[in-house]
């Protein structure tokens, strides 16, 4: 069959989006043609897939979201953000909101300018200093899950870390699994600004930029130092985002954004 697809991206995290509200393409879009789909040198190339399907508790739309390799992960910021843009060019008129369904949570879409802020779900299973040790990496490794898992490790020299080979140990070590773990590296430029580079479990390689590991990176900042909403990520890609919060513990946090570009590439169809 013909595939009619459309090319996104986030801050340089870039995405294949397919219009699944009619569920015409559930038996299609199996893992391996996902990774297909998904592969750079053979197919459209993408860091993910986003399918827009029917909702089913009253939202909107529902999210699903798949990796590089064809596997279904639990949520993606940056893919929000693209999957917001998208949807909100769906009905007559643009909307200016839009909520849906991801298995992390109903999440909201604010469409702010050029920019789209995601109200993201509440972040869960912090761990300040897991107590991992990674040799030839100096710092320590936190662990929160802000819809997917992610561990920030603050480091001195964001451009000379090997950002592959230690986020590859990371992903895979015993501590995280089964689920594994995405890996942030993260730089403090100034109080309420850093840097962070990302590997992505799934794409199994670092990606321009990651927002669920943003909103990780810059909570972990907030509890280490103490810096207040909002705080500035400047990623891979070059972009630098903002992430919002309230507490409502000292280790909990409430109203959670993150705020950055979401842009149409092309369209086209491709043969699956
Ligand atoms: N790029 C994403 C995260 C996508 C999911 C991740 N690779 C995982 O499997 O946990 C983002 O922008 O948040």
């Amino acid at each position: 069959m013909l595939l009619h697809f459309y090319k996104m991206n986030g801050a340089g995290n870039d995405f294949i989006v397919v219009d699944n509200r009619d569920l015409s393409l559930s038996a299609e879009l199996d893992g391996d043609t996902i990774a297909a789909l998904c592969d750079r040198h053979r197919g459209v190339g993408a860091d993910g897939l986003l399918a827009v399907e029917p909702a089913e508790n009253g939202a909107d739309y529902k999210f699903r979201y798949y990796n590089a390799d064809g596997g279904e992960a639990e949520m993606c910021g940056n893919g929000a953000r693209c999957f917001g843009r998208f949807t909100a060019h769906l009905g007559e008129e643009m909307a200016e909101r839009v909520t849906f369904e991801t298995i992390a949570g109903t999440l909201a879409a604010d469409m702010v300018g050029e920019n789209v802020r995601i109200a993201m779900s509440e972040p869960k299973d912090l761990k300040l200093d897991t107590g991992v040790k990674i040799e030839d990496l100096e710092g320590d490794l936190h662990f929160l899950n802000t819809g997917v898992p992610h561990v920030v490790v603050f480091v001195d020299d964001l451009d000379e870390t090997d950002v592959v080979e230690h986020g590859a140990t990371i992903r895979f070590h015993e501590a995280f699994a089964p689920a594994g773990t995405n890996a942030n590296f993260a730089k403090v430029l100034e109080p309420g600004h850093i840097a962070i580079r990302t590997y992505e479990r799934g794409v199994e390689d670092e990606t321009l930029a990651c927002g669920t590991g943003m909103v990780a990176s810059a909570l972990i900042h907030h509890l280490l130092t103490g810096a207040p909403s909002p705080i500035q990520v400047d990623v891979e890609g070059g972009d630098t985002l903002e992430i919002g919060f309230e507490k409502t513990g000292d280790q909990t946090f409430t109203n959670v954004t993150l705020a950055g570009p979401a842009d149409f590439v092309f369209e086209g169809e491709i043969e699956i």
